[in-house]
């Protein structure tokens, strides 16, 4: 971790010094004092090339095109997350794997945890406590809505931000942004508080990307931000609510890794890569990236609804992804299956997986969620987490995509019944999870974020001129 001094004069000279590494195209001042600077270096005839022929480009021309290649340099995005779930590193993915295909080399993206790298407790801690919280649900549930008033959140957020306001301005300018992009509730408003007390919002440009699709936490709205990315109506009205404008929202849908709308599924040739029965029925059992919910107990179920015991032979085959849950993937290893089984832990190629199958069965995870819809898998959803991921079960269910139910033999039943004699009802559920599907939300968010740096640089651009 960066050491910083605690003496005021001590430590704006080393902020400046890495102000100064980092930024050395921005001056480290508010906008006013960048206006005083540039009118005085316009009456002295000079062009801010100072820093430049200092660094040894004494030809005039050289300067130029040195300047000119700034102004077309890459631009670097920040994308902050946490491993709070497996659902924030997944969008940051997406955006990221989106930015390269639509720009290649124009932007060079960063993810990163900040917090962790840079902080120390409770900030660099927070996957272990949301992991222990979330086991504890009564506990999750009262800090979700008990840290909803924004006076409570926001108090305790500023006073982290003030905790930590240099070791987080360092962490986030070691990456020299030119764009923030937070896919996480509680990256906002420290990230935001330091870019205010620099003078650089409008200078770097930050905006938040929802990766919640009902009932988020009222975190994620912060006013500070250029946009405010929310995946389905229903967040882009409690934006509204909460203050945002119409000029910051932008509603696309949820991002998602873009080799899940760019594979083109050939179940078949899926089924051969994975070594899946080509012939049977397929359900997909999984519960995000740590394996939560009733996993173990649904497989189990389903192993039994699965086997057809009149004429001694399975009538599907079933698919576990555990994720990183170790002890999940070993029981069930040891258990004995009657219908063909395949046992994984994590996966990174999760188009795959959800490609050869014909249905899914997961916890309300939005990930997930929007990655089955776009597979067009009908959802079987057997738990929520309480507070963020509660709204995501109307969301399926009253859209016609799946259905909700906590238990594992009804669960199993309903898949045996996909299987055998209510086909019509899986077809149709297929049918409204495509409708549902935002396949193109990932490249609608990245061609947004370029636009918005292109009129910032278009508004830089004009105010040099003018200022020259
Ligand atoms: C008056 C009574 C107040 C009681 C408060 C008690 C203690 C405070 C401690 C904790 C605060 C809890 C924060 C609540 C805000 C949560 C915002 C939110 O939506 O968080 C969700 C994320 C996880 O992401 C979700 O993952 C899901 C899957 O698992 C799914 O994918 C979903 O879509 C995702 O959005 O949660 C977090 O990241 C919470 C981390 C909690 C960290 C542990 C708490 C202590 C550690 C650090 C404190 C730092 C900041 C707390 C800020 C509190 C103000 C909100
Ligand atoms: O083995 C796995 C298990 C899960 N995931 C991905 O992890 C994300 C889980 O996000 P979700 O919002 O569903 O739930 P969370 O893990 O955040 O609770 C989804 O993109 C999954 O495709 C994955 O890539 N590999």
């Amino acid at each position: 971790m960066m050491k910083v001094a605690s003496h005021r004069a001590q430590d704006d000279s080393i902020t400046q010094k890495v102000f100064r590494r980092v930024y050395s195209n921005f001056s480290f001042s508010t906008v006013d004092d960048d206006y005083n600077h540039n009118r005085r270096r316009s009456r002295s005839g000079d062009y801010g090339n100072e820093s430049l022929r200092k660094r040894g480009f004494e030809d005039k021309e050289q300067v130029m095109e040195m300047e000119q290649m700034g102004a077309e340099r890459i631009k670097t995005v920040l994308i902050l997350m946490s491993d709070t779930g497996g659902g924030h590193r997944a969008s940051a993915e997406a955006i990221r794997d989106a930015f390269n295909i639509e720009f290649g080399d124009d932007y060079r993206i960063i993810i990163k945890d900040v917090w962790k790298e840079y902080t120390g407790w409770p900030l660099n801690d927070m996957e272990r406590q949301y992991k222990f919280m979330v086991k504890h649900v009564g506990l999750w549930s009262v800090a979700f809505h008990g840290t909803s008033p924004k006076w409570i959140h926001r108090s305790y957020l500023s006073a982290l931000a003030a905790y930590y306001a240099k070791e987080i301005e360092a962490g986030l300018m070691e990456y020299k942004p030119d764009i923030i992009i937070s896919v996480h509730p509680l990256m906002q408003h420290i990230p935001l508080w330091v870019m205010k007390r620099q003078g650089l919002q409008k200078k770097v440009i930050f905006v938040t990307v929802i990766t919640d699709l009902n009932t988020c936490h009222r975190t994620w709205f912060h006013h500070g931000v250029s946009r405010c990315y929310c995946p389905s109506k229903e967040v882009a009205k409690r934006a509204l609510v909460d203050g945002l404008g119409d000029s910051q929202i932008r509603v696309f849908g949820l991002p998602v890794r873009p080799s899940f709308p760019r594979t083109i599924i050939c179940k078949d040739d899926l089924r051969k890569e994975l070594e899946i029965d080509s012939n049977l029925p397929a359900v997909l059992l999984m519960g995000g990236g740590e394996g939560m919910g009733p996993v173990q107990k649904t497989a189990q179920a389903l192993g039994d609804s699965l086997y057809d015991s009149k004429e001694s032979k399975p009538i599907g085959q079933l698919i576990v992804i555990c994720g990183r849950n170790k002890t999940l993937a070993s029981a069930l290893a040891s258990h004995e299956w009657k219908i063909p089984i395949k046992i994984r832990g994590f996966e990174t190629q999760m188009e795959k997986w959800m490609g050869a199958c014909d249905c899914i069965i997961t916890k309300a995870g939005p990930g997930t969620i929007a990655e089955a819809l776009i597979c067009g898998l009908p959802i079987i959803l057997n738990d929520y987490i309480p507070g963020q991921e509660k709204g995501n079960v109307p969301y399926v269910v009253d859209n016609g995509a799946g259905i909700f139910t906590r238990s594992p033999k009804e669960t199993a039943k309903t898949v045996a019944g996909w299987f055998s004699s209510k086909k019509n009802e899986l077809y149709k559920m297929s049918d409204n999870a495509l409708k549902l599907a935002q396949p193109e939300a990932v490249f609608d968010i990245v061609k947004d974020i370029h636009h918005l740096s292109q009129q910032q640089q278009q508004r830089i651009q004009l105010y040099n001129d003018y200022s020259y």
